[in-house]
């Protein structure tokens, strides 16, 4: 964890040096602090003689003999160390912040890109509330450490060993028996900071539980409402969120023990030093204020070891942390690109499968042996009964999986061999419902091609049938549209889905059920759309409703994981089987049922 963490602050580190030495002056004003009043107390107050090396310092100040002039010097130096102590913890505090934030920076932006990168099928079985609950707070959890704890620990530990020699200077039998228990005190700790893990783990794995029930119920929340499941919804929320409670309570009150047995050590020692001190002092052996000077550092040796002990408690929450981020960065379930991988340049667009076998789960395989091949510029439709694998048979053109064995060629190469984002360049996506994002209806348009201008955009509408509905909103293309685009319609969503593809100006098309969702009406005007899109281009078409096939030049159907037929719709007709009946049964029904 700790080289995890350092590759994280090794580009800081020239401000971790600054950090480091504004801690330093903090430590060492903090160690001066008592001895103004041990001044006071023993020079001015009282009769000692000063020590030496400090009559050595203060000499060119000092007026022989003049007692007020040597409290004045005591009290401006106490200004002078508190100042100094003062400025040095504003530049630790800053400069702090400011590596925990880019610390911080860079793990989202790694952590997104990889996310990015990442293939369909571990969407498929990971919960997105977790992983937003990793890239949120635990990113927060490990920013909050990489920059102060790290640092706050090495001054701690500088800052116990420097106070040891001093209280060893000022009476080394005294300061045995004051800090004997140090040992056992930091053995508690140790042992402490066991329990402190598990708790911690415990109370962010059913936080990230609320993330997920919290985004898939506000996600929902149609289907919720439609099916009147709110207090189901509720329930739910309730379960995880009285196991977070559970959990943060047992974990504070592991947490909660700490405090005391420190405070209970430290005033243990404190009473014997003063017990102790008192009698020194009364048989001359020590003075004043070297005793207040002795009490303050006690209390204070004791801090940066009970502050030790509570950075076992961020260490362990931040172990948690970094092995939730390093479960999501070590995943890799990546589409592999080839070093030497292919420029996809502008597709003619043939399209062959070769015995193509896949499974999302490689033991139960939904394509076995698919072999089919499609010319540039073919209208290609593929129907099948439901779950027969059509949609699968689409996504692995795009590579959004890899086939188990065979290959999937375009222009005659293998899919795997192009670079990915130039191959999916070249392919344009219609789905059955399109998902619009937080944005601009120009923005979502211009999504399908980033370096299209605001009059590709507007005849990319215009084909698609899009221009004129947009232009009746109240700002145009600049009109925002809802979470997912749920202010518009269907078949709206859908047009706008197909004007993204068309500045796309991709010459392969993927079609899967465009028009399923959609009401007679909205389809004519999708299905009109689509037509223009689809000219001079390599189109396969997923078909809901067998009419819109009808004039493919190729059907495919898709059965038992193979190709069980393949022709012409009078082709297929004639043959008499699987595409026959499917046909008759949305034909003799007299209605359009939907066969997949
Ligand atoms: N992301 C996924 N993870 C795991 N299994 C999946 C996934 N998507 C589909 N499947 C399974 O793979 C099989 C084929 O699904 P696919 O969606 O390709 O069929 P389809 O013919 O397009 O179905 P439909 O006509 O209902 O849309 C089904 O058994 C389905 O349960």
């Amino acid at each position: 964890m700790l080289r995890f963490i350092g590759d994280l602050i090794r580009p800081y580190r020239g401000t971790l040096i600054i950090i480091l030495l504004a801690m330093l002056v903090e430590t060492l004003m903090s160690l001066a602090a008592p001895w103004p009043l041990k001044i006071i107390l023993d020079n001015v107050v009282g009769d000692h003689k000063m020590a030496p090396w400090l009559h050595h310092i203060l000499a060119p100040m000092l007026e022989h003999g003049n007692r007020l002039q040597t409290a004045l010097i005591a009290a401006c130096l106490y200004v002078v160390i508190s100042a100094l102590g003062a400025l040095a913890s504003y530049i630790d505090n800053y400069y702090t912040e400011s590596v925990g934030q880019w610390v911080a920076h860079d793990l989202r932006m790694r952590m997104y890109n990889h996310l990015q990168r990442l293939s369909l099928g571990y969407y498929n079985t990971h919960q997105t509330g977790p992983i937003i609950s990793t890239l949120t707070t635990d990113i927060q959890t490990i920013q909050g450490f990489a920059s102060s704890s790290t640092l706050s620990i090495l001054v701690d530990m500088l800052t116990i060993l420097s106070m040891l020699g001093l209280m060893f200077w000022l009476n080394w039998d005294f300061t045995l028996i004051a800090v004997a228990v140090t040992p056992f005190l930091l053995l508690f700790v140790s042992r402490f900071k066991k329990a402190v893990k598990s708790a911690t783990h415990e109370v962010r794995k059913e936080q990230s539980a609320i993330m997920a029930v919290v985004q898939q119920g506000l996600e929902s929340m149609q289907v919720v409402k439609a099916f009147g499941q709110e207090a189901t919804e509720e329930t739910l929320l309730k379960n995880v969120s009285q196991a977070t409670v559970s959990a943060a309570l047992k974990a504070r009150s592991v947490k909660a023990l700490l405090s005391p047995v420190v405070t209970i050590v430290v005033s243990i020692c404190t009473a014997i030093v003063l017990w102790r001190g008192a009698a020194l002092i009364l048989t001359g052996t020590m003075t004043v204020g070297s005793l207040t000077v002795y009490l303050a550092y006690l209390s204070r040796f004791f801090k940066p070891v009970k502050d030790l002990a509570t950075t076992t408690n961020a260490i362990a929450q931040v172990t948690v942390g970094v092995e939730r981020v390093r479960a999501i960065l070590d995943t890799d379930t990546i589409i592999p690109e080839k070093p030497d991988a292919i420029e996809a340049g502008d597709f003619k667009g043939e399209i062959e499968l070769r015995n193509v076998a896949f499974g999302y789960d490689p033991s139960t395989p939904v394509l076995t042996d698919v072999s089919f091949h499609i010319r540039p510029g073919e209208f290609v439709g593929i129907v099948g009964p439901t779950g027969s694998g059509k949609s699968t048979v689409v996504s692995l053109i795009p590579r959004f999986y890899d086939v188990q064995s065979g290959a999937v060629l375009i222009d005659g190469v293998d899919v795997r061999d192009y670079s990915i984002k130039p191959l999916r360049d070249h392919i344009g996506y219609v789905l059955q419902d399109t998902v619009l994002f937080h944005g601009t209806i120009f923005e979502n348009i211009a999504f399908g091609n980033p370096r299209a201008g605001r009059d590709e955009v507007i005849a990319a509408a215009k084909l698609a049938n899009a221009d004129e509905f947009i232009s009746r909103m109240p700002q145009g293309y600049d009109t925002p549209v809802g979470e997912r685009g749920s202010t518009l319609s269907g078949g709206q969503r859908q047009r706008i889905g197909i004007a993204r593809v068309m500045v796309r100006n991709s010459p392969i098309l993927l079609l899967d059920e465009p028009t399923a969702a959609l009401d007679s009406e909205s389809e004519k005007l999708v299905v009109d759309a689509l037509e223009k899109l689809m000219k001079g281009r390599t189109v396969i078409a997923i078909a809901h409703r067998l009419t819109t096939i009808r004039d493919a030049t190729q059907i495919i159907v898709i059965s038992g994981g193979v190709v069980a037929e393949n022709g012409t719709h009078e082709e297929l007709l004639k043959q008499n089987g699987l595409y026959a009946a499917l046909y008759r049964t949305q034909y003799d029904t007299g209605a359009e049922k939907a066969v997949s």
